[in-house]
């Protein structure tokens, strides 16, 4: 290598967080390679460094490629992420997941890769005593998309003990815009998302948006979630990276803003940004879902200098409209 840049191994690269905190970790002088099976990805949205197509569950595969361009750490987004899925096919998750983390880790120890970065999630947190939620909060998980990410927490904290592993677990709350650039942006298929749903029921793309249940504990008798910019979860991803090349052991930071939005609220906005009519109507809670989960940010900025800066709902929803109207 001739510009003495550090490659870093990012696992679902291809994806939603993974393709913006690429662009991220290219802004701040890495090169990011991507590991990926496309089962969920999209090749079109490698574009900061090389892609390597492999699954996590093979090992050799991940030997090959770390010994390939000997990464100093590794950032872990593949995984299934889909709650509603999880409650009917539990083993998927398990397997994806968690197994896929063990054989990810077992790589990086043979090849002595002792960094890593792991996407956890609000959702291992349950349903909380109360909001916002401190990452010393009990952490019960309320389907088995979170256990799963509970349960590879435990994992890392285990081999971090050993002094082998230095680990962060950054617990998002709900993942929403799109790259202020436009150059990249959220494309799940199926979608399940509410923001993306809503968008696409204004453009006329989508069936009406349902609203799971209106009789949630909240003010308005809908679920209220705490939603952050895809651009703000990937500066932390390059801070939390950092902290990992200073700091041993494992730490855990929620990663929102602090402030919830209610689906009403988010039909609301989307109104406003888009100037249309979001058609929808009620139907019945979705197994698995929280009535409210909102972050206290305050560890993350207090140790990584973390904070939401493009996490106001109309950026939000005015870079994911920009980036629906290209896509
Ligand atoms: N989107 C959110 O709101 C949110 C919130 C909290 C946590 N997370 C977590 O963040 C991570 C990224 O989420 P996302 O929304 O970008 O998801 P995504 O589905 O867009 O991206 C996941 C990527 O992982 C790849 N992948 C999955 N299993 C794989 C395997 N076995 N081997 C190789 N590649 C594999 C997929 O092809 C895809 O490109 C996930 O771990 C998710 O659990 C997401
Ligand atoms: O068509 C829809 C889709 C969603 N919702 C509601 O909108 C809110 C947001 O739902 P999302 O599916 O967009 O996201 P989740 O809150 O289910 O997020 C969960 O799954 C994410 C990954 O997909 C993250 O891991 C996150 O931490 C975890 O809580 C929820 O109250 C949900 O019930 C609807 O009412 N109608």
């Amino acid at each position: 290598m001739t510009t003495g840049a550090q490659h870093i191994l990012v696992t679902g690269g291809a994806g939603y967080i993974g393709s913006h905190t690429c662009k991220a970790l290219a802004a701040a002088g890495y090169i990011p390679v991507t590991y990926d099976s496309l089962v969920r990805g999209n090749r079109w949205a490698v574009k900061w460094g090389p892609l390597e197509e492999g699954d996590l569950l093979d090992g050799e595969r991940l030997r090959e490629v770390m010994r390939a361009y000997g990464p100093v750490g590794v950032i872990h987004f593949a995984a299934f992420a889909y709650v509603g899925e999880s409650m009917h096919d539990p083993l998927l998750y398990y397997r994806n997941n968690v197994a896929g983390t063990v054989s990810l880790l077992e790589a990086m120890a043979a090849e002595r890769v002792g960094r890593l970065v792991f996407s956890s999630t609000c959702a291992t947190y349950g349903v909380p005593p109360g909001n916002p939620i401190r990452e010393d909060m009990p952490q019960a998980p309320i389907n088995p998309y979170g256990q799963s990410k509970l349960m590879i927490e435990q994992v890392l904290k285990d081999c971090a003990a050993t002094g082998t592993l230095a680990a962060v677990a950054l617990r998002y709350f709900n993942a929403a815009g799109a790259d202020p650039a436009g150059e990249i942006g959220e494309a799940h298929h199926p979608e399940t998302h509410l923001i993306p749903l809503a968008l696409a029921a204004a453009k006329g793309e989508a069936e009406p948006l349902t609203i799971f249940g209106d009789d949630q504990p909240t003010p308005d008798g809908t679920c209220i979630r705490d939603y952050i910019h895809v651009t703000d979860l990937a500066d932390a991803h390059v801070r939390a990276l950092g902290h990992t090349a200073t700091n041993a052991g494992f730490a855990a930071f929620n990663l929102g803003t602090g402030k919830g939005a209610s689906i009403l609220d988010i039909i609301a906005a989307t109104q406003r940004v888009t100037g249309r009519r979001v058609p929808h109507g009620y139907g019945p809670p979705r197994a698995g879902d929280p009535a409210e989960l909102v972050a206290d940010p305050s560890r993350a900025k207090a140790v990584l200098g973390w904070e939401a800066r493009h996490s106001d709902l109309d950026t939000i929803l005015s870079t994911a409209w920009n980036w629906m109207q290209r896509a």
